[in-house]
């Protein structure tokens, strides 16, 4: 039966419904062509392209995990499937394809070759204007590929910032070529300019340079679930990550398990969160937690830097270095020798030449004894130093600084970054020593660089008159270019702070040993008036050995007086009361302070009131009268230990040298043992590496170890590395044989106290000031007794003597020691490890010699208490 409409005429009836059915179909056909023109395709044959470009349009990421090819077969889709798209507008994800293009970096290939190869398909369509620019498919390829490396260079800060008002893919791109420096030719292409260079004026470039890239982007944790081969993955264009990604693979050797460590990872990742002085303080959000902000072990106050210096260290590559790898300049797929290496100064550093350079510190660097001369040129001496036999090829750009030394240590993979800059591992393939070469981009046009450089300056002149085997060595600086570089002792191990994360807490023998080790470098740097302020794990680095050093001196103070004000500098969870309240003057026991919460810290990973947010830390630090908890695996002197460093008033602190005798470090045990079955077996195996014969060494060794207290062979047994003791060569693994020419920028006799003015190399406490000193009249039996407990009532630190070692003003080359030892300092260089830990402690306990020292691991036992 005829339903009710049948009723009428059938043939009206079956007109209508034919009319609705046509208005029906134009309907859905119309809007079916729109949905094409957007997504380019039937949602079911491409609803993973226009997933991805959908996306891609606001994620720059997402972007780039869209391969060329998959654009193109979604447009040829859409074209050959609905032609009636063809006069719309092109999808979504053409315009940013044609910004790009307009920004003169690249476009897509494929599609540019599929077009051309299917040109009905896109006749009708508006033809981005670069594409005739693009003849062919390698061609674009290479762009591509190349492109993502040349921007490299010129990563400063305004290039980045420029590159956030460009168009998402113009920025993407700009980062993924940074992400490219590390590859090795990107690192000798890297010189080539601009972001916004015009494809024409870039040379012709090899294909061969997008599977490297390709390969380097894949090794971004960030970006590896997105990118395993796609060369223009986009990444956030924050401050953060613009370093990242760039300095971790300017490295040229870097794997990409070095490239992103645990703690390289996590440097990046809060890299924009420290905790800087200049920033609003009570709330400001950058005081983070230990989560956050103390996680990456960099949360230290007082770096006067931001996030501008962050993009300048983001052009940290390769080619700056002062003597690139080999690799970098071997001839590869895309061997473009860019002598960009030392290019003349970047215009974003002002434009100042490398020996016009202005520090603010500039008249500081010139009153000070060291470095001899501006910080422009090298502190060593040149005729003592390692570049005055020109073997080791230069860049170009170097060609003006003949003498420099750092022109002999070549750039390798990047250790960590810093708030002034990366730090990376120094080769001199001459000597086959290494270093850490700390590289900082200098800006010299704005007043936080010229705050920083200050910084730099205090930092250098610092650490160039300390010698102790607990401290890193400094061996000098130089100037290439717009960079600074300073070369430190490399000590391999890495931080605590990455220990700490890598392998959870320490054990007790390592955390008493770690501890002495500390309180030894802390006490010969209190016994110089210098107060670190940023004591913790991130700044303690540890040698394979389980040799402890102090390292990032940029907070370090030199303590010249009563007067000095106590700046709010530190690290939030480490710092003391005193510091956060600004209630006392420069204090050495600020860094006790420190010390009882890196104790903490080493014992659980985290600092004290980690629990809580950076500011609310602070508050509670400030203001809190109760102390952190005290974790109960802590033996019973340790808690006391800890209890007795963070006592509120400083004045209740003991001094380091006083906490030397603490039973909780007294009797730490050295953690190297010696090399089995090695006739010196038992000593310290620095030794047996010294460059000079045999005999000296052995006739110091013995008068050290026959005269020394019970603790020294916890130092002794400790090898210095290899660069940071002149002649002493560390039996690190880097150093396998332990026997290697010293460098001639360690050498004590070639420093001629170029780079240790004051102490000669011997790391000891001058003489002419020991009985100055606190410490000393301490260590010399006038160790004030406490009324109540051996720690109730340490000395105050403020009433030190202010004059000591005022100015430091001991010449180069003084003869410290002479008077104890009978020999300049110098020529002690073998115990010079031995000197600079036995002064700092020898002065403490007379009254706990032992008549000789074996430093055999079976009879230590027996010596140990
Ligand atoms: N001498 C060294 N040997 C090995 N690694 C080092 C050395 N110096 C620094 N590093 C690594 O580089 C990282 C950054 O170095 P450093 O902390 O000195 O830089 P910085 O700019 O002074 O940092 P901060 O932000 O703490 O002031 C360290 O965390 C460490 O991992």
């Amino acid at each position: 039966m005829a339903p009710w409409w049948g009723k009428s005429s059938s043939k009206e009836a079956k007109k209508s419904k034919e009319s609705f059915i046509n208005a029906l179909q134009r309907k859905l056909r119309t809007a079916d062509g729109k949905t094409n023109s957007r997504s380019g395709g039937s949602p079911r044959t491409c609803n993973d392209n226009d997933t991805i470009s959908e996306q891609g349009t606001r994620s720059p990421i997402l972007l780039r995990t869209i391969s060329p090819s998959k654009q193109v077969s979604r447009c040829q889709s859409f074209s050959s499937e609905r032609p009636q798209a063809q006069p719309l507008p092109l999808p979504g994800v053409q315009p940013p394809i044609v910004g790009r293009n307009d920004s003169g970096i690249s476009i897509s290939p494929k599609p540019s070759s599929e077009r051309s190869s299917k040109p009905s398909s896109y006749l009708p369509l508006p033809r981005p204007a670069c594409i005739p620019r693009r003849p062919n498919h390698a061609d674009l390829d290479a762009e591509l590929g190349v492109g993502s490396v040349s921007s490299e260079s010129s990563n400063d800060s305004a290039d980045l910032l420029d590159s956030r008002h460009r168009s998402p893919q113009a920025t993407d791109y700009d980062l993924g070529s940074k992400t490219a420096a590390g590859s090795p030719s990107s690192a000798i292409v890297k010189d080539q300019s601009s972001i916004v260079t015009p494809p024409s004026s870039r040379e012709p470039r090899k294909p061969a340079n997008i599977s490297l890239s390709n390969h380097i982007f894949s090794t971004s944790p960030k970006r590896r679930p997105l990118s395993s081969h796609v060369p223009n993955l986009q990444v956030p264009y924050n401050g953060n990550f613009c370093i990242a990604p760039d300095s971790s693979m300017s490295s040229p050797s870097r794997s990409p398990i070095r490239a992103f460590s645990t703690e390289q990872v996590i440097n990046n990742a809060v890299s924009s969160g420290k905790f800087y002085m200049d920033l609003t303080f009570p709330g400001s959000g950058h005081c983070s937690s230990p989560g956050s902000g103390y996680n990456s072990g960099h949360n230290s106050m007082g770096g006067d830097l931001s996030g501008q210096l962050f993009l300048q260290q983001s052009r940290g590559s390769p080619e700056y270095s002062p003597a690139p790898s080999p690799r970098m300049t071997s001839p590869g797929p895309s061997s473009r020798v860019h002598s960009g290496a030392v290019t003349p100064i970047h215009p974003r550093a002002g434009g100042i030449p490398t020996e016009s350079q202005t520090w603010p510190d500039e008249k500081q660097t010139h009153r000070l004894p060291l470095p001899p001369v501006a910080i422009s040129n090298a502190p060593f001496s040149h005729s003592n130093s390692a570049a005055t036999s020109p073997s080791v090829p230069r860049s170009p750009g170097r060609a003006d600084n003949p003498a420099s030394p750092g022109s002999r240590w070549k750039k390798g993979k990047l250790l960590g970054r810093g708030t002034f800059g990366h730090v990376y591992v120094g080769f001199n393939s001459e000597s086959g020593e290494m270093c850490a070469m700390k590289e900082v981009t200098l800006f010299s046009d704005d007043a936080k660089s010229k705050e920083s450089g200050k910084q730099l300056m205090q930092e250098i002149t610092l650490l160039s008159r300390l010698r102790h085997p607990n401290i890193v060595q400094y061996y000098g600086s130089e100037t290439v270019g717009d960079r600074l570089y300073i070369y430190l002792e490399y000590v391999s191990g890495g931080s605590i702070y990455k220990l700490l994360q890598e392998y959870g807490q320490l054990g007790e023998v390592a955390l008493r040993s770690y501890t002495q080790q500390i309180l030894s470098g802390l006490a010969y740097l209190h016994a110089k008036s210098t107060v670190h302020r940023d004591i913790k794990g991130a700044n303690i680095l540890v040698d394979p050995t389980g040799r402890v050093k102090l390292a990032d001196f940029g907070m370090a103070k030199h303590i010249t007086g009563q007067s000095c004000p106590l700046s709010l500098k530190g690290s939030p969870y480490w710092m003391a009361p005193e510091v956060i309240k600004n209630s006392n003057g420069c204090n050495l026991a600020v860094d006790i302070w420190s010390l009882g919460c890196t104790v903490l810290e080493m014992a659980t990973t985290k600092p004290p009131w980690s629990q809580y947010e950076g500011v609310a830390a602070m508050f509670k630090i400030g203001n809190g009268k109760e102390l952190p908890e005290i974790p109960d695996h802590l033996p019973h002197d340790g808690k006391d230990f800890v209890r007795q460093c963070l006592q509120r008033n400083p004045a209740h602190r003991p001094t380091a040298a006083q906490l030397l005798e603490h039973p909780f470090v007294k009797h730490a045990s050295p953690l190297e043992r010696p090399i089995s079955g090695s006739e010196h077996s038992g000593r310290n195996p620095s030794f047996l590496d010294s460059d000079r014969s045999a005999a000296p060494s052995s006739r110091l060794s013995t008068a050290v170890f026959h005269s020394s207290e019970t603790h020294i062979p916890r130092n002794l047994s400790c090898p210095v590395s290899p660069i940071g003791s002149p002649l002493v060569h560390s039996r690190s693994p880097q150093h396998p044989s332990g026997r290697m020419s010293p460098s001639p920028i360690s050498s004590p006799r070639n420093m001629s106290g170029a780079s240790t003015p004051l102490t000669g190399g011997s790391g000891a406490i001058p003489h002419q000031h020991l009985k100055q000193s606190p410490y000393l009249q301490e260590g010399f039996g006038s160790l004030p007794k406490p009324s109540i407990g051996p720690y109730s009532n340490g000395p105050s630190y403020q009433d030190s003597n202010p004059d000591i070692f005022q100015g430091m003003g001991i010449q180069p080359g003084s003869h410290i020691f002479s008077e104890q030892f009978g020999k300049p300092a110098w020529e002690l260089y073998d115990g010079q490890a031995v000197l600079a830990d036995r002064v700092s402690r020898q002065l403490l306990s007379d009254h706990i010699t032992t008549p000789s020292l074996d430093l055999n691991p079976n009879s230590l036992s027996t010596n140990r208490r």
